[in-house]
């Protein structure tokens, strides 16, 4: 697939730690192919900013009509804007494209250097105002979103407010970067039209930092461009801070930039995602009973005479999901599917209905994101049944690890007919870095699979393959189940902890 195009709207450092320096360098390091569009050059180094001198409107419109004629945008991203006309340019311009021709915006409303030296100066209020409602997301830091909005930013409340306020303006999405606050955990906030999320990482004592909220920026605009969701991106620019920010070795006397690795691999970079600051500070909860790391194939289905065949045939990871709850014998199958898993010593979840998986033992029960927000996982817990929990991109993937679940199910990876589903397939490549992300903690990949797709599946290195219809609507499902078998194991090798770093 080529690399798709983002455009940084951006000051040059020559020192190549921040502004557009750092923004190709993090375009190209997640696989997108920066564009620039200079607004202004500055002199600086990882010391001192020295010189700043805004380009000229007609040359940034030189810049604008040379891209747009041959490489159109996927997303752009603004970072120094060095006047009020410069500001007021842009805004036209957004304002012109019709809505389907509109790429996401992302602005790092960015007026001060690292170093403390103002590099733009806008007066003119009504400016922004004109500017917000045409961006996807703005991603001030404290004290950036202190001074759009005029408000205390002190305490979480405050920071919920300011970033409500700048909504109520026109931004359709705000991340507010907690990278200035105090404390060993660095809580990032972000409203969008229908989340409040906090982001919670540990804050990491490196001094080096120069270019990081460029790079956040030019890391959500490339990760938009290649099609990931809003919260998917912010998650996984903020791991790839994480994964820089670790492994950054200083060039220059002062603050170095971040180091390069590419798309983020390693749970310690990962944030855990929270509702509330509060959460987000609470000590972490008790790990759910752990389930083998290699669950194997795990045939989900909806009767118990599916459940008695597939034990019949070998298969030791398996789900009974019946959609109705008012079935009748719903109750009984559950009971019996129970009974049958222990007699072949097989782990069996019951989906949806935990109470029931309760009351009558079960090894484990699989919860989806809805399923989340009304069953009492503390009871769960306490009962000691192994939780699955479905998510559908980086995003659901933190906030599911904070639970700390036995297994997460990453899905759907291709299009499924066996349900309607709330988002687009993950694909291979998505579900590959989810695999690396999460670094051997139990996964299972679920949607779409067929016999012929699990080889390029497992080549992901998840160990564990749901499925459905690929049994389910076989014409030999026995044939079928045993070819699986083959392929992905039964699963059952030793148990993992499934501790959170
Ligand atoms: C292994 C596995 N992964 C995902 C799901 C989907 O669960 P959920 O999101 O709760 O949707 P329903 O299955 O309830 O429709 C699953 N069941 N199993
Ligand atoms: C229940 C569920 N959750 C995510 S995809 C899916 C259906 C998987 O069915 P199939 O294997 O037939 O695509
Ligand atoms: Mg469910």
């Amino acid at each position: 697939m080529s690399r798709p195009i983002v455009w940084s709207l951006a000051g040059s450092d020559c020192g190549g730690g921040a502004g557009l320096q750092a923004d190709l360098l993090t375009i190209q390091d997640l696989g997108g192919h920066g564009c620039t569009l200079v607004t202004a050059i500055t002199a600086q180094n990882s010391v001192a900013v020295t010189a700043v001198a805004p380009v000229s409107l007609a040359l940034l419109e030189a810049q604008r009509t040379a891209l747009a004629e041959d490489l159109w945008p996927a997303a752009i991203k603004v970072g120094l804007l060095a006047s009020d006309e410069q500001l007021a340019w842009l805004s036209d311009w957004l304002a012109e494209l019709a809505p389907g021709q509109r790429p996401p915006v992302i602005y790092d409303p960015v007026q001060v250097a690292s170093t403390g030296q103002v590099m733009g100066r806008l007066v003119q209020s009504d400016g922004w105002d004109r500017l917000l409602p045409q961006l996807t997301l703005i991603t001030p830091n404290l004290p950036e979103l202190a001074a759009l909005t005029g408000l205390p930013v002190d305490t979480p409340e405050q920071i919920e407010r300011a970033a409500a306020e700048l909504q109520s303006r026109g931004a359709a999405a705000v991340l507010v970067k907690g990278g200035h606050g105090a404390g060993p955990i660095c809580l990032d906030y972000l409203l969008t039209s229908s989340q409040s999320l906090w982001l919670a990482a540990p804050r990491l004592t490196t001094r080096h930092g120069h270019g990081t909220g460029c790079s956040d920026a030019s890391a959500i605009a490339t990760l938009l461009a290649r099609g990931d969701a809003l919260v998917d991106a912010v998650t996984l620019a903020r791991a790839y801070l994480q994964q820089g920010l670790a492994a950054a070795e200083g060039v220059g006397q002062g603050p170095g930039p971040l180091a390069r690795l590419g798309v983020p691999h390693g749970r310690q970079h990962l944030p855990l995602v929270f509702a509330s600051a509060a959460a987000a500070l609470a000590p972490a909860s008790e790990p759910f009973a752990p389930c083998p790391a290699r669950l194997g194939l795990y045939p989900v289905v909806d009767s118990l005479a599916w459940i008695e065949r597939l034990l019949q045939w070998g298969v030791r990871t398996l789900q009974l999901r019946i959609k109705d709850p008012h079935d009748p014998t719903l109750e009984e199958q559950i009971i019996r599917a129970i009974a049958l898993g222990r007699q072949y010593g097989a782990r069996l979840f019951i989906n949806d209905y935990w109470q029931l998986a309760i009351r009558h033992g079960a090894y484990g029960v699989h919860l989806g994101q809805e399923d989340l927000e009304i069953a009492d996982l503390a009871v769960i817990r306490r009962a000691g049944l192994r939780l699955g929990v479905s998510t559908h991109g980086h995003g659901e993937l933190a906030r599911a690890l904070a639970l700390r679940p036995s297994y997460i199910a990453l899905g759907h990876i291709f299009p499924t007919q066996t349900k309607q589903m709330p988002s687009a397939p993950q694909g291979l490549k998505r579900l590959a870095e989810a695999v690396q992300l999460l670094e051997g903690y139990p996964a299972v990949a679920i949607g779409g699979i067929s016999i012929e797709r699990v080889a390029g599946v497992l080549s992901t290195g998840v160990a564990s393959v749901a499925l459905v219809s690929a049994i389910t609507q076989a014409a030999d499902p026995q044939a079928v189940t045993r070819a699986l078998l083959a392929q992905v194991g039964a699963g059952g090798e030793a148990e993992v902890s499934n501790v959170v770093c």
